[in-house]
């Protein structure tokens, strides 16, 4: 099987370049489906969500050519599908966000029911009650959901019971064709929202309000294909400031690539733990905290603090000198890495959607298994500091949502590499 293996305790510096926005890369993929011709995105992070994607868009029809590693020519005339299949659901989530483009564009669409994964149960309910209000018919068989809206899309108010990211960017695609205003009201406010509406706006929609509460948008004929660069990827960028926080040597760790503000309430909690960053050009550079102080975190929507950077700054919390608090609101199960972490020598109690975290002195290197996509990468972060070597098994959760991590790590001097080991359950 394949590992990532960690030899720790070893300083880290430099300057590390943050990839396009995973989460903002997937979602302006679906939406080119609303434009007929020739979309170029760059910045694209090269990670295997991406390729899913692509395949659930060449699945409709679409064609792709990579123009180089990071740049996608996406043509969406020739598409003449509208189902997303299981098998790519399943594989990855975020195939659901098609769902709003192709009515947008067909006024129908079949997708995949997603089903719960290893972070929650994670429903579309929010999704399906936003869209029924701007007209679509929904019936569900065989595991499949079918939408239709033969009079089309008519905008209308949708207020959403929670700030889901999914059914916000759903709602906002299948709104730039309808008749009519829609709004949006708790709309997610996440910088990813923004980028998307950005995206449609050059495409000749006309979205207000992203990245407030209340999302207008205004109804328009058609769209027209464009150039458009994804923002860098704040949760990555979060990543390797705390392998700066946990291991940078004097020279510190500068991430660039992204803006600050998209990680505002993240560099507060650090800042309060001890850790000491200052801005540079196009993101900030980050010193190992000597001396961590414990924090009282709960994961909220954006602007609070990401739930997708909660595992990473566990690790932080697991040596600060004293007892931590984290509170995970949005993922039930998001906290199974902690179960991996306590095998490297952490002391943490769950009680229900609460982390209590004792601060130990040191970390052990230990054969451990990613649960999930931030709670693998924040394994190896653990052991950059653990004593000995750290072995991350399953690790396509972290081929996911990182590019070249492993290179990346080692471009700052990390003793980190790829290794192939006989899987000790098969063997
Ligand atoms: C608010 C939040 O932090 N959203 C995160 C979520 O977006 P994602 O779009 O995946 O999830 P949502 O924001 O929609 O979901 C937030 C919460 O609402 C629930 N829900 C959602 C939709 C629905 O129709 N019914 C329902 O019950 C979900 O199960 C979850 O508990 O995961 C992404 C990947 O980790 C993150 O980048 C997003 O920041
Ligand atoms: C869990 C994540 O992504 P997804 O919604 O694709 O599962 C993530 O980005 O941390």
């Amino acid at each position: 099987m394949n590992i990532i293996r960690v030899h720790g305790g070893h300083a880290i510096e430099g300057d590390v370049h943050v990839s396009g926005a995973k989460n903002s890369a997937l979602k302006l993929m679906a939406a080119t489906l609303l434009a007929p011709g020739t979309t170029t995105l760059t910045n694209v992070p090269n990670i295997s969500d991406v390729h899913v994607m692509g395949k659930v868009l060449k699945g409709l029809g679409a064609t792709i050519e990579v123009a180089d590693e990071h740049t996608l020519i996406i043509d969406t005339s020739a598409v003449d599908s509208w189902e997303a299949p299981y098998e790519l659901v399943a594989k990855m989530r975020a195939s659901t966000a098609v769902m709003g483009p192709l009515l947008g564009r067909f006024n129908r669409a079949k997708i995949a029911m997603p089903g719960g994964c290893n972070l929650g149960a994670r429903k579309i309910d929010m999704h399906i009650l936003g869209l029924e209000a701007l007209g679509v018919q929904f019936d569900t068989d065989h595991g499949y959901i079918h939408a239709n809206a033969p009079e089309g899309l008519t905008g209308t108010m949708v207020s959403l019971e929670f700030a889901s990211v999914g059914a916000t960017e759903n709602l906002i695609m299948a709104a730039v064709r309808a008749q009519g205003t829609t709004t949006i009201d708790n709309a997610a406010r996440e910088p990813e929202i923004v980028d998307l509406a950005n995206m449609l706006n050059e495409m000749g929609a006309k979205v207000s309000g992203a990245g407030t509460p209340v999302v207008t948008v205004e109804g328009v004929e058609e769209l027209h294909p464009v150039v458009h660069q994804v923002i860098g990827d704040r949760i990555e960028a979060g990543t390797f400031i705390v392998a700066g926080a946990l291991a940078a040597g004097d020279r510190g760790v500068a991430v660039t690539g992204f803006n600050p503000q998209h990680l505002g309430m993240v560099l507060k909690k650090l800042e309060l733990m001890g850790v000491s960053y200052e801005r540079v050009n196009g993101g900030v550079r980050v010193w190992r905290a000597e001396h961590l102080r414990p924090v009282d975190i709960q994961t909220l929507p954006f602007p609070g603090f990401p739930t997708d950077m909660q595992a990473q700054v566990m690790v932080l919390s697991a040596l600060a000198d004293g007892n931590s608090i984290i509170t995970e609101n949005i993922f039930e199960n998001r906290f199974m890495f902690a179960s991996e972490l306590v095998r490297m020598g952490a002391n943490i109690r769950i009680e229900s959607h609460h982390a209590i975290i004792h601060g130990v002195e040191r970390l052990s290197g230990a054969q451990v298994v990613s649960p999930d996509l931030r709670g693998g990468a924040a394994l190896v972060l653990a052991g950059l500091v653990a004593e000995g070597e750290t072995d991350v098994s399953a690790i396509h959760h972290i081929n996911r949502g990182y590019e070249r991590f492993v290179d990346k790590l080692t471009g700052l001097g990390a003793q980190v590499e790829r290794a192939s080991i006989p899987d000790p359950i098969e063997d």
